[in-house]
């Protein structure tokens, strides 16, 4: 892909490793996951998950700016889930990662989280994308609803050319005719943007699912495929999620879904880093 000149495979053998924090990073041997709600409920709910998830998600995840459908949609906690994020954070030790979703919130955000998700919804927002190029904090650049994976990989190159390259791809299943899954998980880009690009590739099946019963094939077929990670949907009461709760999976369901990927890491040549031990959510599994 020629004008992919900063993210574009010169050399074969070239990976980038993006660092979410001092302890952590994405793209080596090991496999991040990132794991929590759609969207930030309360201190509770995130600091239930922090706990009963030890020894399964590496970092959390939490939109408090939400990109909904409709607009009498609940839109997210907004700075109040800032906080509540922050605080989870330095109780648990856990780095986390938001949604922005305009220019003027990058600055706080960018201050509170470790890494500022780019939704499919604003995958081609160019001037964010341009704004986020500027920023010292690494970016999950999602899948646009159909972007093709050259427009991915375009969206990509804005932010490296303005700046910043610290940026993670995320593919999270694209649009097709038929609606029973939520979209369709496109694994073969995951195999094609690891060709293309020499950046860290990680996989949403929560979004491509949209049904929380396929979600563990889904993982388990990503890792396979060779992605640097996983970012999945979990609730300590799914039902209740204010968002997505179709998709969003229990703690012990969480817990259980890691522990299945481990032989499936190893049989790659990968390593999934936490240890089960004293896992509460998985003790209760
Ligand atoms: O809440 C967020 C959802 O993941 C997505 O952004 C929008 O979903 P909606 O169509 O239910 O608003
Ligand atoms: C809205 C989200 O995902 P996507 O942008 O992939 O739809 C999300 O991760 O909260």
């Amino acid at each position: 892909m020629k004008n992919a000149k900063l993210v574009g495979k010169s050399d074969l053998n070239k990976k980038s490793v993006v660092r979410l924090n001092e302890r952590l990073s994405i793209g080596d041997r090991d496999i991040l996951i990132i794991g929590g709600p759609c969207t930030v409920e309360s201190q509770a709910q995130m600091d239930t998950i922090a706990q009963q998830l030890t020894g399964s998600i590496q970092a959390l995840r939490g939109g408090v700016y939400k990109p909904r459908t409709s607009p009498y949609a609940f839109q997210g906690m907004g700075t109040n889930g800032i906080e509540i994020l922050a605080r989870t954070s330095r109780a648990s030790g856990l780095p986390v990662v938001t949604e922005v979703m305009a220019i003027q919130q990058i600055e706080t955000l960018a201050n509170q989280v470790d890494m500022l998700q780019v939704g499919s919804r604003n995958m081609q927002n160019f001037d964010l994308l341009k704004a986020l190029g500027e920023v010292d904090k690494p970016v999950l650049l999602k899948r646009g609803l159909a972007a093709t994976i050259e427009e991915f990989i375009m969206a990509a190159e804005y932010i490296v050319s303005h700046g910043n390259p610290n940026v993670v791809l995320c593919e999270r299943g694209i649009r097709s005719f038929d609606n029973y899954t939520r979209n369709v998980l496109d694994l073969g880009a995951v195999s094609a943007l690891k060709h293309l690009t020499h950046l860290p590739v990680i996989v949403d099946p929560s979004h491509a699912a949209g049904r929380r019963e396929l979600i563990g094939d889904l993982s388990r077929a990503a890792i396979a495929c060779g992605a640097d990670g996983l970012i999945i949907e979990c609730h300590p009461e799914p039902d209740q999620s204010v968002s997505d709760a179709q998709q969003a999976l229990s703690l012990p369901a969480m817990a259980q879904l890691v522990e299945s990927l481990r032989p499936i890491a190893t049989a790659v040549g990968r390593h999934l880093p936490l240890s089960p031990v004293q896992n509460p959510a998985l003790m209760a599994a």
